[in-house]
């Protein structure tokens, strides 16, 4: 496969990727939006959301817009799940047609419920996707620590391919063809470590947030085989590897955002705060609906629903999970 790519966002994850990509050898072109971040990433080679702290490899070049994608082969697509369509659009459609779409947002599209590879399929048929998950902070991954992730695609043949494309000295994906259970694994892991960072920002306690871990595991597993894919995924780097990471580290954003609402902020005034990107706030209602629509029973997913919505406060929805009928693991 072509060691050429185009990376399509440069946000925290979308310069974190440019960079893993070109230490593994790639030639990569990185589309931002801000000529401010692209004159940076270009002038001094500093990835400006951490200055001090990481420095972009140079095989990647920075542009603003999308001019050159129609010689590359791979796009990874880094920009946040509610407006890839808008993305994909704004490239055109007919420009991706035989491309490989790999898809690097964590979120499930509001309004149609659509996961990321579900969008590219309705607007891009002729498009293969890819999903990129697991446990990767993005300021680890633009240091240049070791992470390892999964990457999924329609087939196995197709995912190592990928892999191979994509694996670096310190970057590590693992394939698989479990495209359904891999993204959905990283847009769920978001709900569940909204939850367990409220129920630390609550003062609930240590014991009460593995719980809601353990719980959140079985709940995402009956989920995601009622959506099609494989439970046997979430044991792997995407699910119980992302999953425990963003259920307990601070720096998920996540997990912040929903320590914050547990300690008595609404949505509301942590949006106005200047809050960074919890996608879990959006996919939380999708994958309530998805879950009430295939009558799957998921009752943290939807107090964390609740919890968002504002209308109950923490303690009267932990005391309803409390209350549930007692039952066996
Ligand atoms: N950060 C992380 O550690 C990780 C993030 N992810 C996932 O990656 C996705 C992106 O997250 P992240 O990079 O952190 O988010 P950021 O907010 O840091 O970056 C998002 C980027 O997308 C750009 N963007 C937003 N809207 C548009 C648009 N309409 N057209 C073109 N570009 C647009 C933003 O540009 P501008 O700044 O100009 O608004 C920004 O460069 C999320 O789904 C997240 O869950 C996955 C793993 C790790
Ligand atoms: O997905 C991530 C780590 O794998 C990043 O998590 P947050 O978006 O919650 O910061």
């Amino acid at each position: 496969m072509s060691k050429e790519i185009f990376v399509v966002g440069a946000g925290a994850w979308g310069v974190a990727l440019a960079h893993a990509a070109a230490t593994g050898g790639c030639s990569v072109t990185l589309c931002g939006r801000d000529q401010a971040v692209v004159d940076t990433i270009n002038n001094s080679n500093v990835n400006p959301q951490y200055p001090k702290l990481a420095q972009v490899d140079d095989k990647v070049q920075a542009q603003l817009g999308y001019d050159g994608i129609d010689g590359v082969k791979t796009i990874l697509m880094v920009v946040p799940a509610q407006v890839t369509r808008q993305v994909i659009l704004d490239i055109g459609v007919d420009r991706l047609a035989g491309k490989n779409i790999v898809l690097c947002a964590k979120g499930l599209e509001q309004g149609t419920l659509k996961r990321q590879s579900e969008i590219v399929r309705e607007l891009a048929q002729d498009a293969v996707p890819f999903s990129l998950s697991g446990p990767s902070f993005a300021i680890d991954v633009a240091q240049s620590k070791p992470t390892a992730v999964t990457l999924a695609g329609p087939s196995m043949d197709q995912a190592r391919e990928m892999v191979d494309l994509l694996a670096g000295p310190t970057f590590r994906p693992y394939s698989s063809d479990d495209l359904v259970g891999v993204e959905l694994a990283g847009a769920l892991k978001n709900i569940y470590a909204l939850g367990a960072g409220a129920v630390e920002g609550a003062g609930l306690g240590y014991s009460a947030r593995s719980s809601l871990i353990a719980r959140g595991f079985a709940e995402m597993g009956r989920l995601v085989e009622a959506l099609g894919g494989s439970a046997a995924t979430l044991n792997g780097l995407a699910g119980l590897g992302d999953l425990t990471m963003s259920c307990t580290a601070r720096e998920s954003r996540n997990y912040e955002f929903g320590y914050r609402l547990g300690a008595g902020e609404t949505v509301q005034q942590i949006l106005d705060s200047g809050a960074k990107l919890a996608e879990g706030v959006f996919s939380t209602p999708v994958g309530f609906n998805l879950a009430h629509q295939n009558g799957v029973d998921v009752p943290i997913i939807g107090a964390v629903n609740a919890l968002l919505d504002g209308k109950v406060t923490i303690d009267v929805l932990v005391s309803k999970l409390m209350a549930r009928p007692l039952r066996s693991e």
